[in-house]
């Protein structure tokens, strides 16, 4: 298996570099501070370490925006992290916002993926309304293994200002919260977007994170064949062909709404 750790050196670097980008994105949009929806989760706990260090506590101000499926714990962590890092926040129920947009739609099949991508949008919206009205920017949390796989929803959690984590595959997020001193239960946790009862990333994707990140590197990155990365990860062709397929089908999600060239008149 390829080895995507950093190490001590590289992870120092990661976070200066990251902090530097974020000091950059605030003072180009002349704002005066961000803003992040906080989820319990490892990527929105590590960008608010990192926006903490970058901005000042003073600076960053949370949203906990719980859903009807949100788990209390996820929830009381989330109100953790924004305690342990002295910034302000609110805790915001969405449940009857989604259920208003859901109920509007005459005959609504209440699918449960569009209506968990409404609440990632309705999170969206709110944060947008502080960013407004505070002259802030939106803190993104996706990484790169979610960017590359398309693991997001349009306008929704990926509506943001700019994504610190980005560059970082999940392992090495997980190791970045480690080194910013983010608790060790919230490194670890297991990914979930919270959307509907019980999903986990990796259930849903088929896939484990440390495969997705690697598949990423050295295939669709690195540009190795199908063959020859499952070789080298110990795993089905089948398994780099289902990461594969996640990328290709999500490059709409990657880039501007195409228009039509100029037509010939
Ligand atoms: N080829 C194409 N060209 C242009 N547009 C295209 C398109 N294919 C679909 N679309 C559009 O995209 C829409 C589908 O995309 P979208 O609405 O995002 O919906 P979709 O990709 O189906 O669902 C979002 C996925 O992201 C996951 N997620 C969401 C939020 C957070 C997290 C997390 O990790 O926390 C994960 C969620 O569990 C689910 O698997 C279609 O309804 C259509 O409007
Ligand atoms: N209940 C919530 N309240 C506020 N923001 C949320 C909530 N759920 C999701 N978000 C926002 O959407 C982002 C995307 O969710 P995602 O699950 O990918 O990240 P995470 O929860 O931080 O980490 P993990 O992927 O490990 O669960 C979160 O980082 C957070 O900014
Ligand atoms: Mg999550």
């Amino acid at each position: 298996m390829i080895d995507l750790r950093l190490g001590d050196e590289e992870l120092t670097a990661q976070r200066d570099h990251i902090v530097g980008f974020i000091q950059d994105v605030v003072a180009d949009a002349g704002a005066t501070g961000a803003v992040l929806g906080l989820s319990g989760g490892v990527d929105s706990t590590t960008t608010a370490y990192l926006a903490v260090e970058a901005l000042g506590r003073e600076h960053v101000r949370g949203l906990v925006l719980p859903s009807r499926v949100s788990s209390d714990e996820n929830m009381s962590d989330a109100e953790r992290v924004a305690e342990d890092l002295g910034i302000d926040y609110d805790v915001i129920e969405i449940g009857s916002i989604v259920d208003e947009i859901v109920d509007s739609i005459p005959d609504a099949a209440e699918d449960t993926v569009a209506v968990g991508n409404t609440a990632a949008r309705v999170r969206g919206v709110l944060n947008y309304y502080v960013a407004n009205e505070e002259n802030r920017v939106v803190l993104g949390t996706g990484n790169k293994a979610e960017a590359l796989t398309g693991y997001f929803t349009k306008y929704g959690d990926q509506a943001v200002d700019c994504n610190p984590i980005g560059n970082l595959y999940k392992q090495q997020v997980r190791q970045l919260a480690r080194h910013l001193g983010a608790p060790e239960d919230l490194a670890e946790k297991p990914a979930t977007a919270e959307l509907w009862a019980d999903q986990t990333d990796e259930d849903e994707m088929g896939v484990g994170y440390d495969v997705v990140d690697a598949v990423i590197a050295l295939h669709i990155e690195g540009g190795a064949s199908t063959a020859a990365t499952a070789r080298e990860l110990g795993v089905e062709e089948g398994v780099v062909e289902t990461v594969r397929e996640l990328y290709e089908k999500s490059a709409h999600k990657r880039s501007m709404p195409p228009a039509p060239e100029p037509a010939d008149l």
